[in-house]
This record gives C-alpha cells, structure tokens and sequence, in this order.
C-alpha cells in the first residue's frame, strides 16, 4: 500500500489532522486488517462515490472502497538534519513514504502557541523545506565521495552518478528542491536510487480556522495566507495546496453521517476538505481506480497510471495476472447511462480487451483467466 507522510512543524495540525482521517474513516478501513496499525500509520479510505452507485446496478451485498496510508511524522523542528528534535528518526520516516503532505498553519489561535511567535505559512514552509534540502546535500556530499572513487577507477554507472551530483549539488545549496531540477529521464531515473527526501512529490494542506473554511473554499484567494501558499506552491513546487480545516473534520469524528452532514450544511461546507485532499494524494501518487461489481461486492482496486490489464488483474490475485486470458471492460458512464450490464453490452459498450490494454480510471472489469496454465 503507498503512504503518504504527513509533516509540518509543531503545533500545526498535523496530529489533529491524523487523527481525525485515520478515526472517522475506520469503519470503512476495517476491510484491511492485514495491514499494520502502528500507532503512527493509519489507513485512509479514498472516498468514491461511483461504488454506491455501481452496487445499487449489481445489488451488491457489500462495498470495498479503495485505501492508502497516512504517517504521522512527528518532530520536526529547525535543525532536523542536524539531528535536533527526533532528528534522523523523524527524516528516515520522511524516506520510506511516497508522498508528503505538508500541514501548514493557518489560522490565527493565541492560545495555540506557534513555536516561532507568530503565524507565517511560508516561513514555514521554507523552514521545513531548508531542512529537507540540508539532510539531502549531507546525503549526497557523502555520497559523491563514495562515487568518485570508483569513477576513477573506471566504473561507468559511478561516474554518471558523480556528474549527476554535480548537477544536484548547486541546485540544492540554493535552496531548491530536487524535485524542480531539469534533468534528461535517464538522470531522473539514476536520481531515484538516491532517496532524496526533496524529490518527493508535495501536497501542501493549509490548515484554517473552523469559520473561515466556507470561503476559503469558495475562492481560495480570498484567504490571505492561502493565497500566499497556493503562490509559493505553483513557483517554488509546481505543486497544489487544498484547504482544509483539520478541527471540522476532529468533529465530526463522533457524529453519525446525518449529523455530520448537518452540521456541515450549518456552515455552509460540502465537506472538512480532507476527502478532497485524499484524493489529491491518491492522484498525486499516480494512482487510478477500476472497479469490479457483482452481488457479493462492488469493489475499488488500485493501479498506477499507464498499468496494462495483466497487471490490473494481478492486484486482485497473482494467479489472475500469470492465467490472464482476456478483460471485459465497460467504463464506469457507460454502464451508468445504460443502467444494467446487458444493456451496455447491447449499446456496444462493453469490450473484450486483451493483453497489451491499459487500464482506465473507472473501468468496471471481469477477467478470464486460466489457473492451470
Ligand atoms: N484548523 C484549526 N483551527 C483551530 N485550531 C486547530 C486547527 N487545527 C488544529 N488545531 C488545534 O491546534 C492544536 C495543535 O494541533 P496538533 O496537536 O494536531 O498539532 P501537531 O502539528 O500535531 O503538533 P505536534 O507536532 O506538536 O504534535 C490543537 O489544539 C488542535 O486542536
């Protein structure tokens, strides 16, 4: 399963943030026991609205939404990569997940002591991000030593890294991100072996008051700090900043879904933004869904983007994948707008694919397939 690392500095959120999306969704997360509950990672199930409607055609007895994994990864404070706070405990949690969402603060709260006095998202972040880059110029300086010996000796691979590196290098020590270096896709691809903790894909959650989230949300530029950070994630990042406000969702957390909903009608929200920033992370991810319905469950599973259907089919059962013999797909609309399974397949929707077919977000699928082969 792919986790998401959630981090931000003290007293932002992120706990409260965690807590609250790991708690309201367990319900639905009790379909993965076989993952581990630690009291840092918790299971997040990516809301989809289309495996209730997809039942309703099937009168499917049960719903298995898709899921992936949220860290909470506490203890970064400035001089993280220098071992301060939980230092290189908290920056190797930030090496084994996929993704980060980064919580930003804010909301204005005197009695919610910010670490440095006052509220400033984007000093924030650069903070974060400085600690970031550090560890990963530490990293590569060591690593570049290693290198350039065995490039002398004649080591091919070594010598690529070593000049990667040197590209690497002054791009980081001007306090950029690895992420936004222009590199070849063969660099890129030599660049993944380095574990870099500033190459990693970046959400950034800005975390406001309960009772400026309406309009946050309505015209995010209306908010002033959000405005700032949604600017300084499209520069520096070439990446999205959502809206949430982790305190709604922390309430939320003990009501039944009416009341849920009705408080959230109250206040004039659709939602806390957190199912919005979940399924940010999964696309961020790279992630796509396709279905499988029938009577006992309509199910969600998860593929990455361009997977071709042997593949597909192997997420549900590897004997699936080495017997495949052919997919029947029909998208999801297409079934929608025909209401039943026969009638796409009479409107000439529903197809036999083989092979070399890449899978769609939203395809609904039923593979052939041989077991004794
Ligand atoms: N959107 C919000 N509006 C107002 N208060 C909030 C909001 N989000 C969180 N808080 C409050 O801020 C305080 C700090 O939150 P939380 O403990 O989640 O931070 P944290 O980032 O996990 O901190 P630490 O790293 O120190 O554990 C809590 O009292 C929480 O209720």
């Amino acid at each position: 399963m792919l986790k998401a690392g959630i981090v931000g500095l003290p007293n932002v959120g992120k706990s409260t943030l965690f807590n609250a999306v790991t708690r309201s969704r367990k319900a639905e997360a009790a379909n993965y026991p076989f993952c581990t509950i630690d009291p840092n990672v918790g299971i997040v199930v990516v809301p989809d609205p289309r495996l209730a409607v997809l039942s309703k055609i099937s009168g499917s007895q049960k719903l298995v939404p898709t899921a992936i994994e949220f860290v909470d990864i506490a203890g970064l404070v400035k001089g993280a990569s220098e071992g301060a706070g939980l230092g290189n405990q908290f920056l190797a949690n930030i090496r084994e997940t996929d993704a980060i969402v980064q919580v930003v603060r804010c909301f204005e709260n005197d009695d919610i002591i910010h670490e440095l006095g006052t509220v400033d998202p984007i000093r924030d972040i650069e903070i974060i991000n400085a600690e970031l880059i550090l560890a990963d110029i530490a990293a590569m300086e060591k690593r570049r030593v290693s290198r350039e010996k065995k490039a002398k000796s004649g080591d091919k691979e070594s010598k690529a890294e070593v000049e990667l590196i040197d590209k690497l290098l002054p791009h980081l020590n001007d306090g950029k991100p690895a992420l936004t270096l222009s590199l070849s896709d063969t660099e890129r691809e030599l660049l993944k072996d380095f574990f870099l903790l500033s190459d990693k894909r970046t959400i950034f959650a800005c975390n406001v008051a309960e009772d400026e989230l309406a309009a946050a949300q309505a015209d995010p530029d209306s908010h002033a700090m959000v405005a700032k950070v949604r600017k300084f994630a499209a520069e520096a990042h070439g990446a999205e900043a959502v809206v949430i406000s982790a305190k709604i969702e922390e309430e939320l957390v003990d009501l039944t879904p009416e009341e849920a909903a009705e408080l959230l009608n109250d206040m004039g929200i659709a939602d806390s933004g957190v199912s919005a920033l979940i399924r940010a992370v999964y696309h961020l991810l790279g992630l796509r869904t396709y279905l499988t319905t029938g009577v006992q469950e309509t199910r969600a599973w998860t593929i990455h983007e361009g997977d071709k259907a042997p593949a597909a089919a192997g997420v549900i059962h590897t004997d699936f994948e080495r017997g495949f013999i052919a997919a029947e797909v029909v998208h999801y609309d297409d079934l929608v707008t025909a209401g039943t399974k026969h009638g796409a397949k009479e409107a000439g929707k529903l197809r036999i694919e083989g092979k070399e077919y890449v899978v769609k977000d939203g395809d609904v699928i039923e593979f052939r397939f041989n077991v004794s082969k």
